[in-house]
């Protein structure tokens, strides 16, 4: 396990108004921290403020270039008409892309992505088609082309049914193995944070503590 980002008594503000004091955490290569609280504690914005302040080395300290942190926001504008195949929408999440098409090494490599998230038996059909579940796997699938070393997830799981979370964090947690990845993922979930959590970062009364969980590999 290595050290991908510390941070050492970072305030976390919005407007001037405080939302987390004096908080301090490590985030470490092949681990799953979930970030959890109440709405409005302020996870989202903690996020933002990281990314913010990635050249900011006092409180941030990121262990990584910016290009290996990769981001997959709550919600998406996909609609049932979003005729872009799954390949290609996975495709479209290749770093330093100058072609419009894909070399053979490109090739390759998503179609590894393909095969390791499960998606083979789907990557010819419209992303719009694919279910909720299937449609997370595609987004974990396009952000795992850009090689990061930091996936931050952002309530992935919000909109999917208990089955479809489980098996999307099963995933999650065997690419994390594979990879050696780092993953932030804020939940309102505790049943998954038992589950899948090796540490929890909890928010709240404006203070952040992390817990270590040890869930399952
Ligand atoms: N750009 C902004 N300007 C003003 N207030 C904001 C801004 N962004 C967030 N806030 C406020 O900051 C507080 C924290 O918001 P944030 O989205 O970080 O909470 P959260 O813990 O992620 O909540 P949830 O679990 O509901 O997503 C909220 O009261 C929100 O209204």
């Amino acid at each position: 396990m290595s050290k991908i980002l510390s941070v050492k008594g970072l305030n976390v503000e919005v407007e001037n108004r405080s939302l987390i004091s004096n908080l301090s955490f490590d985030i470490y290569s092949n681990s799953l921290t979930c970030v959890t609280g109440e709405n409005g504690v302020g996870k989202t914005t903690l996020i933002k403020t990281l990314l913010k302040d990635y050249h900011q080395k006092d409180h941030v300290d990121f262990k990584i270039k910016r290009n290996q942190i990769k981001y997959i926001p709550q919600f998406r504008n996909i609609d049932d008409d979003y005729a872009l195949s799954i390949k290609n929408f996975i495709g479209l999440g290749l770093q330093n892309k100058f072609l419009p098409w894909l070399s053979m090494k490109e090739r390759r490599q998503i179609d590894a992505i393909i095969q390791s998230t499960d998606l083979s038996k789907i990557k010819k059909e419209p992303l719009g088609k694919a279910s909720g579940g299937e449609q997370q796997r595609v987004y974990f699938a396009q952000a795992l082309a850009s090689q990061p070393r930091l996936l931050i997830m952002d309530e992935t799981t919000a909109s999917l049914d208990k089955y479809a979370k489980v098996d999307l964090l099963k995933l999650v947690k065997s690419i994390i193995k594979k990879n050696h990845l780092a993953v932030m993922f804020i939940t309102h979930d505790p049943g998954l944070v038992q589950q899948f959590g090796d540490y929890n970062l909890h928010i709240a009364d404006h203070r952040g503590t992390m817990n270590r969980i040890g869930g399952q590999d």
